[in-house]
């Protein structure tokens, strides 16, 4: 549960790591590769007696497979090589794997064979890793369509080919695995945008190599162990002051549920008082589901507030404007959402008065909303979640969460970090409100904003796996449910850490 963040390089990352471990490697860090891929390949298939299949392609990726094809047939396992590319044209490295397996007594195929009648034991992608440069075409788009229609496991060696290694993009066509042996350390595109529908369950093997001594991380896979610090039991004497005024500012007329299920998940995740600002006067008075909100005027809220978020179902109406024009240049933390990132996408003076704040700001982005920020598209951010985000943290000198599969969360100085809890059965109305309550209730509870918002963006997906894993969803989850789901997670994690390793960890 605690066990240490990931490191994450981009593939110029790898790279630079590559260039320093290589002179000391011995045995290459290609045969390492094979190795452990072979290691793999056996662990797979168990018990699937029959052949493995390896696709391999034209450069060091393919060299992976050819050392892998030599160790599995040295372990007597049945294998067949199909080679799409060019001996001649082969780097050094992979050509020498190339004929250590053809000196093994193995034969390569230049087209992909027909599957055996009883199905291959393993179909292994070996034809692109970090060296792919541009969208595939014919015939690897073919071969990959092939692959991917064998069933079966499916296993990549580094990264799925077709999928870009920074961004998470299928470029053109992607393969599809069920396990991915990764190696030295995790790549951004595993994680996020159309990674994880790709690469399956991620293994990283290091191949020996510590990647940290060589290039300190660039980012960080998110884990509870970055904020396990703050998980701390509640001191017996203390009281609702003790856990901070939370103010919620937004339900505009036809949206109030937004701003509630906000004012709901910040109650219990434990701030002290909340206070929920409708902007539409015909709003109830009262919270009759969760009647603990107190919700007041939004100008109220602005003076009562220790921490505020601004967003919620707030409308693009003149009032709203306002409301942002006031809470802006407040000395208090503001966590911005929704309507909030519109109105300032919208209002040049706005976006000035923002990335201006002498205190903390938060925004959580939706892609479209990250693109109307940057003048952009929803489009264009997904193209590069890690720029987009970097691109708003710098602008907006804020901490920002990029939402979405993979959840990146970046900061000023350029740290980020890619969340991997959670899954589609969030993609429903809602889910960001909660997420913004989540935020604000652990700021509120004096938790510094960093650590808050990767807690709140971890548990908020947590809290929603735990419900899949109990039957409630992934489809049609809602909202509501993981606002109690995050309360138990939360307060399970808390007894977790205060728990004493054992004697022998
Ligand atoms: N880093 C490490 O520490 C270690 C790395 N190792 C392994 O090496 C892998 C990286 O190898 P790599 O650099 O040779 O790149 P790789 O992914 O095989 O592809 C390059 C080839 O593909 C071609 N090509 C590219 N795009 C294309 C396209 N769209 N359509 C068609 N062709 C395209 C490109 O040709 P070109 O662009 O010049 O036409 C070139 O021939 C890495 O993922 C890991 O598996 C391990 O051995 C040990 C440790
Ligand atoms: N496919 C997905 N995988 C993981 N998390 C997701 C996925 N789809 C949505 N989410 C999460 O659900 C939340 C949706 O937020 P948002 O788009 O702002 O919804 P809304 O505006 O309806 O409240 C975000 O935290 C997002 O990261
Ligand atoms: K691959």
């Amino acid at each position: 549960m605690f066990s240490p963040p990931e490191p994450i390089y981009t593939v110029s990352g790898i790279r630079a790591i590559e260039e320093r471990a290589k002179p000391q490697a011995d045995p290459t860090l290609m045969e390492r590769a094979g190795r452990v891929a072979a290691e793999e390949a056996v662990r797979l298939t168990m018990d699937r007696p029959g052949t493995v299949l390896i696709a391999c392609g034209p450069g060091n990726n393919g060299g992976d497979g050819f050392v892998m094809a030599r160790r599995l047939l040295q372990a007597r396992r049945p294998v067949v090589v199909a080679f799409a590319g060019k001996t001649e044209r082969l780097p050094a490295d992979a050509r020498a794997a190339l004929e250590a397996w053809h000196e093994a007594g193995g034969e390569t195929l230049s087209e992909l064979p027909d599957p055996p009648a009883e199905g291959w034991a393993l179909v292994v992608d070996a034809l692109f890793g970090i060296g792919l440069q541009r969208p595939l075409e014919a015939p690897y788009t073919n071969w990959i369509d092939t692959l991917n229609a064998l069933p079966g496991p499916r296993l990549a060696i580094d990264i799925p080919s077709g999928l870009d290694a920074n961004t998470g993009r299928s470029l053109g066509r992607a393969f599809r695995a069920t396990h991915t042996l990764s190696f030295i350390a995790l790549k951004p595109g595993l994680l996020t945008l159309d990674g994880p529908d790709h690469a399956g369950a991620v293994t990283v093997r290091t191949l020996d190599v510590d990647p940290e001594a060589l290039l300190p991380a660039e980012g960080q896979r998110l884990r509870p162990s970055m904020f396990r610090e703050h998980l701390v039991p509640r001191p017996f004497n203390t009281h609702k002051g003790s856990f901070g005024d939370a103010g919620i500012i937004g339900g505009a007329n036809g949206m109030n549920g937004a701003a509630l299920l906000a004012g709901r998940a910040a109650l219990k995740l434990g701030a002290g008082r909340i206070f929920v600002g409708m902007m539409d006067r015909d709003a109830p008075a009262v919270d009759l589901m969760q009647p603990e909100l107190m919700l007041r005027a939004p100008a109220v809220v602005l003076d009562a507030a220790g921490v505020l978020a601004l967003g919620p179902g707030l409308g693009l109406a003149d009032e709203a404007r306002r409301m942002m024009e006031r809470a802006l240049p407040l000395d208090i933390p503001l966590i911005l959402d929704a309507d909030a990132l519109n109105l300032i996408a919208e209002d040049h003076r706005l976006e000035q008065i923002c990335a201006g704040r002498r205190a903390a700001t938060i925004l959580t982005p939706h892609p479209a909303e990250a693109g109307r920020l940057l003048g952009s598209d929803a489009a264009s951010v997904q193209a590069d979640r890690l720029g987009a985000a970097a691109g708003l943290a710098r602008r907006f000198n804020a901490l920002i969460a990029l939402k979405g599969c993979g959840t990146v969360v970046a900061a000023p100085d350029e740290r980020w970090w890619i969340n991997c809890t959670g899954h589609p059965g969030m993609a429903t109305a809602g889910m960001g409100d909660v997420l913004t309550g989540l935020v604000t209730a652990l700021i509120a509870q004096h938790w510094p904003l960093e650590s808050a918002l990767i807690a709140a963006v971890h548990l908020h997906g947590a809290a929603a796996d735990r419900l899949a894993r109990e039957g409630v969803g992934p489809i049609g989850l809602t909202s509501g449910e993981v606002i109690d789901a995050a309360r138990a997670v939360f307060n399970a994690w808390i007894v977790q850490a205060a728990t004493p390793l054992p004697e022998s960890a």
